[in-house]
């Protein structure tokens, strides 16, 4: 009997279905390599589902992703809906799914590989052999507080609550120092602790944690300084965890130092196994449509679903081979091109990593 797993596949708008299409093409190869059975299921869920079903996560998207073992996101929004970012809000969405999910643990690895030095807009030597991961606590904070608009005497006030509970932190934390351990054994926690009351409980309770991990080096680090360092010296780091804005807002600036944020895979993680596998980047309105996008970070977060989700570590270092290998043949799409006139296009990426992952060479 082979093994069977069940994949929720939720391209959503803009440029996700385009990059999807590749990434589940990549993963119908690993199927028969791997002799595996991958059960795709599709849903809706953003702008379309809000165009479709008249909201932005319809129960059916949410029953979907439950039965499945993990989920594949491509992206979501876009101008003709933001306007109203009602998709935005926790109880719907994105955010909706990844609390309906109890996705609380986002993975996002920022690695330079060799040949995408020059994609960067910084010096070789500081981003030559960066290899980093924000582990970003993704179901608490500022995003899920309670939030308020009202009349005061001074004209409109708007309040954006940021609550963390000692569990929240606790749970990520360990997470951080978990993947710190597996890797150079550094974990850099992210704060504010010197302004905010939310960030002294997370330096407290990650102090405690570190107790049980002696051997990681474990650092405290306030935020603005670590957006200082990232782009100072990004070699010092190798895991940052953080509460979830700062996390959101410290992976897209690790993301530009290894070149596009077209490369960045993620991973969302709830207890055990189960996650949703998502590109870091958006929807891309500009270039949607026009088969340019990059699939690779979708690629790359299929990979890490075979990784963690399925445990198929063979499969996904094959699958982050093939990568590794079209861009060393030279192959580039347009927002990781030097030369974008030679730039190649969506499908034409996928398939040069279908090739790959085949065993054929790539021709330069
Ligand atoms: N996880 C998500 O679904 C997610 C994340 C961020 C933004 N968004 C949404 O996406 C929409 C657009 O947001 P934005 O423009 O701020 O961010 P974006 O990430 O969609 O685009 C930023 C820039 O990067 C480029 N880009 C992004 N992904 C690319 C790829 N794979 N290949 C080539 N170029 C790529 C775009 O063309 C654009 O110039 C908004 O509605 C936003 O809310 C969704
Ligand atoms: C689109 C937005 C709600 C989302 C976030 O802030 O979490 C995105 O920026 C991300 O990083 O996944
Ligand atoms: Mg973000």
């Amino acid at each position: 009997m082979k093994k069977t797993y069940r994949i929720a596949v939720l391209p959503g708008d803009g440029i996700g279905p385009e990059i999807m299409e590749e990434a589940v093409k990549v993963l119908s190869l690993v199927e028969k390599r791997e002799g595996v059975t991958f059960e795709f299921k599709y849903g809706r869920i953003g702008g379309i589902a809000i165009d479709t079903d008249g909201t932005p996560l319809p129960e059916e998207t949410i029953a979907i992703s439950k039965e499945a073992d993990a989920v594949m996101l491509g992206a979501v929004g876009g101008p003709k809906w933001d306007q109203n970012p009602g998709h935005l809000r926790p109880e719907t969405g994105l955010l909706g799914i990844r609390k309906a999910l109890g996705l609380f643990a986002n993975i996002r690895p920022a690695t330079m590989h060799s040949s995408m030095v020059e994609a960067s807009s910084l010096k070789p030597e500081v981003v030559s052999d960066v290899d980093l991961i924000v582990v970003r606590e993704l179901t608490g904070g500022i995003y899920f507080g309670e939030k308020k608009r009202y009349d005061g005497p001074n004209g409109e006030v708007a309040e954006d609550q940021c609550i963390y509970h000692e569990n929240e932190i606790e749970r990520i934390v360990r997470v951080g120092f978990d993947v710190a351990r597996k890797r150079q054994k550094r974990l850099v926690s992210v704060d504010k602790a010197n302004v905010l009351e939310s960030s002294r409980l997370w330096r407290k309770v990650t102090e405690r944690v570190a107790a049980d991990y002696p051997d990681v080096e474990l650092s405290h680090m306030l935020v603005d300084a670590c957006a200082m360092q990232l782009v100072r010296a990004p070699k010092q780091f190798d895991v940052i965890v953080t509460e979830n804005m700062f996390g959101d807002i410290l992976s897209d600036q690790a993301a530009m130092l290894t070149g596009s944020i077209g490369m960045l895979a993620s991973a969302s993680l709830a207890e055990g196994s189960f996650g949703l596998y998502e590109p870091v980047h958006g929807s891309a309105p500009d270039i949607a449509g026009q088969g340019i996008a990059n699939p690779l970070a979708t690629i790359l977060s299929a990979a890490m679903m075979l990784r963690l989700s399925f445990g198929m570590d063979e499969a996904a270092e094959a699958v982050e081979r093939a990568v590794w290998s079209v861009l060393e043949a030279g192959y580039r799409t347009g927002d990781i091109a030097a030369d974008r006139s030679k730039a190649i296009g969506t499908k034409e990426m996928g398939r040069l990593v279908c090739e790959a992952l085949s065993g054929n060479a790539i021709a330069q």
